[in-house]
């Protein structure tokens, strides 16, 4: 997908399995939302080929639309109807909607129903936004970063209610910049980088293929670790930083070299590696690679 000279999508190949939940991650203007309005049928590919629930998503478009839910950055309500208004309005497209009553206080919008949607805070406006995706019961849900801008506990309640879709059936197709959004909730992740597929793989692929572990050590700054079996990274000036399957053998034999350089170590830390440690590993070693 191309807006003039800019390849904002690039042969990127994914599906989403019926029933799961599939989080796009990726760093600012890699080409998510743009993927998003491409299989959404609000922007047309340039090339290649798109499928939604087995329908092309532009030349199908009528017959699509009330099968899908979809969240937007921002837009697509008017601003100044109420919240219960404009909720009302989009059960009333829906032969089967649920109820939006229901939504409304599962979101905690009961204060704000008669708040004008240009009224509501940005997080108020989040909610209404889900609730309006959610409530025609649709069997594939779009949702652009859906937390973004909620509090704890909206968010919280927004992984509650992802996590019924799964279990109803449901298929979710989600952006996020959280990387503990995306571990919690995802089956699977795509991770993107300018346009393209960086890495694919559920959570658990994901970190496991890049090592379980990671040891951190703070000690005097600027060692050089040519003689030691394991990669170890100067993260910043003091901080040591050590992946791969480190069982005790491993971690004593790093230890020991730290010994043998004469540095002084102050702090060991271990811990398993987590989504967003890959994701920055990622992005910064500007290295792709599929996991599978
Ligand atoms: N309407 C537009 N006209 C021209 N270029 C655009 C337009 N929308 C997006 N782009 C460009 O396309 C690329 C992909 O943008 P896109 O919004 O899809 O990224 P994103 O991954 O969703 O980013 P973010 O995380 O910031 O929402 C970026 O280089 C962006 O500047």
């Amino acid at each position: 997908m191309r807006y003039g000279a800019t390849t904002a999508v690039d042969g990127v190949s994914l599906t989403v399995p019926r029933g799961r939940v599939l989080a796009l991650l990726g760093h600012n203007g890699a080409g998510k939302t743009s993927l998003l309005q491409v299989c959404e049928g609000f922007r047309p590919a340039d090339g290649g080929e798109c499928r939604v629930l087995g329908l092309d998503p532009i030349r199908d478009h009528d017959e699509l639309m009330p099968r899908l839910g979809i969240m937007l950055q921002s837009g697509g309500v008017y601003p100044w109807a109420t919240a219960g208004e404009i909720l009302r309005l989009f059960a009333s497209f829906s032969a089967n909607p649920l109820n939006p009553d229901m939504l409304i206080d599962r979101l905690g919008l009961r204060k704000f129903e008669r708040t004008r949607f240009r009224r509501l805070s940005g997080g108020e406006q989040q909610r209404l936004s889900l609730a309006i995706a959610l409530v025609g019961r649709p069997e594939l849900v779009f949702l652009d970063e859906p937390t973004a801008g909620m509090d704890t506990e909206a968010r919280h309640t927004t992984w509650q209610l992802i996590n019924e879709l799964r279990t109803d059936g449901v298929s979710v197709l989600l952006t996020t910049h959280l990387l503990d959004e995306a571990e919690r909730l995802a089956d699977d992740v795509v991770i993107m980088r300018a346009g393209r597929v960086a890495a694919t793989g559920t959570p658990a692929e994901l970190t496991a293929a890049a090592g379980i572990d990671l040891l951190e050590v703070r000690a005097d700054s600027g060692l050089k670790s040519e003689s030691v079996n394991y990669k170890v990274v100067e993260t910043s000036p003091g901080e040591y930083s050590v992946t791969g399957a480190l069982d005790a053998a491993a971690i004593a034999e790093v230890l020991t070299w730290f010994a043998a350089s004469g540095a002084q170590v102050t702090a060991v830390n271990s811990r398993r590696r987590t989504l967003e440690d890959v994701y920055l590993a990622l992005i910064k070693d500007n290295k792709a690679g599929a996991v599978r």
